[in-house]
């Protein structure tokens, strides 16, 4: 039996996929060997030795602390590009609330109330205040051409905005998807310099913390309008409202309210709705789970953020799977415990990311408990399992 332990809401769909006869789900479980989450922070958790695997129901991994599940041997999955769909439409929606003054005039319309016959008149009279200009022709600068990215990049292209994109280190996947009218920036200064509406759609990672401050806004048109829909630490927010009351930045736009934010004229603050639909809650946990279970049943890897992806069809019934450093020697030591214990290795595969690295073993025999010891003694590995 697994045990799989919910941290936020999962879809049922997803959920549905977990066959009850193996597996237990609960949001309050002592040793789970599969943690599903969404936004919950994971930071400062105690991980239980049974803990295997964590798969993130979404895009966004900030909310784990990846380095320590990576020593402790955890695999963390997220779901790559199964939201991504629901954040560009919200990412479409903030460009016109950026543009139109759409949320003040309505908040503006609710002043009419109890006017009466004078209402029509009143609106009239007022609407003056809340024009401003169309999308069209304007330029947009994407930064960030991943699966949000590309998709806000080529909807805006096709809205007839004059979009361009900055991402250094775009896959080749991405690429394939972007439209071919999305220019390249030369760089992400020449980018902020020319455009008028700037969204920005990269991870949460310490290099791009902080990502637009000062330095950045001093370098924009006058005018400019910026989208967040990504994280809100991506933007210096004391730097931002700043550069609000300068009359740098027209307005903005976030899925990350924080309290300096909430209610600042020209800030637009969104609870957090990017993924918010049936569609994407469905996708992200149906992909979480499924990767859990490969995960959990075969030892395969698929779309993990600090393993690399490893998945090899079963050849036998004997199955080792040995998380561990991306050192040398590692396969040679593994294969050499085996090769003593007179175990025959009948299909292998060994792959690495960065620092880490996984070695699938299928095997004419059992590995027995003595054996898998050993394994598990050598300097670099992190976590052996037997399926
Ligand atoms: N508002 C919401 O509900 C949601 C927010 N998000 C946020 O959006 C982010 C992006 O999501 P996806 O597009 O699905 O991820 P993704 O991994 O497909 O794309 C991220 C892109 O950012 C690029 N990048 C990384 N560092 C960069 C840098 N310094 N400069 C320029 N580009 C850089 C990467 O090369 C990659 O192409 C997530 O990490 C998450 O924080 C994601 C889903 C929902
Ligand atoms: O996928 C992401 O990165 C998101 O920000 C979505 O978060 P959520 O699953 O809606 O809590």
């Amino acid at each position: 039996m697994f045990k799989i332990q919910t941290l936020n809401n999962i879809s049922e769909k997803g959920l549905e996929l977990l066959p009850k006869d193996t597996y237990e789900i609960s949001n309050d479980c002592a040793n789970p060997d599969g943690i599903l989450v969404r936004s919950a922070k994971m930071h400062g958790m105690e991980f239980p030795p049974s803990l295997k695997a964590v798969a993130r129901a979404g895009a966004g991994v900030n909310n784990i602390p990846i380095d320590e599940c990576s020593e402790k041997g955890i695999v963390v999955f997220n779901t790559p590009g199964a939201n991504a769909n629901g954040v560009k439409e919200l990412v479409l929606t903030g460009l016109f609330l950026s543009s139109r003054k759409i949320v003040e005039g309505i908040q503006w319309t609710k002043s009419l109330k109890g006017k009466g016959d004078e209402v029509p008149k009143l609106v009239e009279k007022g609407k003056g205040e809340f024009a401003g200009p169309e999308i069209l022709g304007k330029k947009l600068g994407v930064i960030g051409l991943g699966a949000i990215g590309v998709l806000v990049a080529n909807a805006a292209n096709a809205l007839g905005m004059d979009v361009q994109g900055y991402d250094p280190y775009m896959s080749i996947d991405a690429a394939w998807g972007l439209s071919r009218d999305v220019h390249r920036a030369i760089s992400l200064d020449s980018m902020l310099a020319e455009c008028d509406y700037i969204t920005i759609h990269v991870p949460l990672l310490d290099e791009t913390k902080n990502m637009l401050n000062k330095e950045k806004f001093a370098l924009m048109k006058k005018g400019v309008r910026i989208l967040n829909f990504s994280r809100g630490e991506l933007v210096n927010n004391t730097d931002l409202i700043e550069a609000i009351k300068a009359g740098i930045v027209a307005s903005y736009v976030t899925d990350f309210p924080s309290d300096e934010l909430i209610d600042v004229e020209n800030i637009i603050t969104i609870p957090h709705l990017g993924a918010s639909t049936p569609e994407s809650e469905d996708n992200c946990a149906v992909m979480a789970v499924e990767q859990l279970r490969n995960y959990l049943e075969h030892g395969n890897i698929k779309n993990s953020v600090n393993f690399p992806d490893c998945e090899m069809a079963r050849t036998t019934n004997y199955r080792t799977v040995v998380a561990h450093r991306n050192i040398r020697n590692m396969v040679g030591q593994i294969t050499t415990i085996l090769a003593h214990a007179d175990i025959n290795i009948m299909d292998m595969m060994n792959k690495s990311k960065k620092d880490w690295a996984y070695t699938i073993i299928d095997s004419d025999k059992k590995v027995e408990e003595d054996i898998v010891a050993k394994i598990r003694a050598i300097d670099g590995v992190v976590s052996v399992r037997t399926l």
